[in-house]
């Protein structure tokens, strides 16, 4: 494994994620409710629950992209601290080569994307003689390659919100990926995954979050009025 350069340690002692009473609400229907979350450094979290439990809309309302209907979310550290998150979805450009699109992906997400730290970030996931391929030859696995690849670029974010992002992957992408977690839990970062599988990952032992467990038991879903989540940063 590469040098492990550490992640700048929280101020306080705080998680790098805190979330309290938290609930989604989708249409009519509440996903979850009451959902409480401390996510420490070096912690990987497997977000597990069936299909349309909320994992997708959890992960999208802790990177900010859909809001709470209620609860708070607090990140520590200041806003250049904010998430990686990783879409079910490549969001990749099919005319575009790998190495193109993944630069343009780093670009829009504020890391660097200069040839050769996507040169570097494709070969390690295995990928060095596809870089100049358009994206429309690859395989899916490939593909999710990829994306991945986002994971293997340095400075990252402390925290990863990941979105079954073993899909499509063979036995040696899982277990590249899993060196990627493993890495980055080393140097004091933390990962939620999720996955209809449990994770292969044997150090360090995934913490598993079962969106079953927070499911609404006859509460009758919050007013659309008072869809508000506090995010502190
Ligand atoms: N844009 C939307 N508008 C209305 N309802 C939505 C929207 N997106 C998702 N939903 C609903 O929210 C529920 C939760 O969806 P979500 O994608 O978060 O579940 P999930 O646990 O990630 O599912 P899966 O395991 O199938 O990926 C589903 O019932 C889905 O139909």
């Amino acid at each position: 494994m590469a040098s492990v350069v550490p992640y700048p340690a929280p101020a306080s002692a705080a998680p790098l994620l805190q979330v309290r009473g938290l609930a989604c609400r989708r249409g009519e229907r509440l996903l979850f409710a009451g959902l409480d979350l401390d996510l420490g450094a070096g912690e990987i979290v497997w977000l597990r629950g069936p299909n349309g439990s909320g994992k997708t809309s959890l992960l999208r309302i802790l990177a900010g992209l859909a809001t709470a209907a209620e609860g708070s979310r607090r990140w520590a550290g200041d806003a250049l601290q904010r998430p990686l998150y990783l879409a079910h979805a490549n969001a990749l450009k099919d005319d575009l080569g790998a190495a193109e699109s993944l630069a343009f992906l780093l670009r829009l997400a504020g890391q660097p994307a200069d040839a050769a730290t996507c040169a570097t970030a494709l070969g390690r996931v295995g990928l060095a003689r596809q870089r100049d391929a358009a994206v429309r030859t690859l395989s899916q696995g490939q593909r999710r390659r990829v994306a991945l690849a986002r994971l293997a670029v340095e400075p990252s974010a402390p925290v990863w919100l990941l979105d079954e992002p073993f899909d499509a992957l063979d036995a040696a992408g899982i277990g590249t990926l899993d060196e990627l977690l493993a890495g980055h839990a080393a140097r004091g970062g933390a990962a939620i995954v999720t996955s209809h599988v449990p994770l292969t990952l044997a150090a360090p032992e995934p913490i598993t979050l079962d969106l079953a467990s927070v499911a609404p038991r006859g509460r009758p879903a919050p007013a659309a009025a008072a869809a508000a989540v506090a995010c502190e940063a």
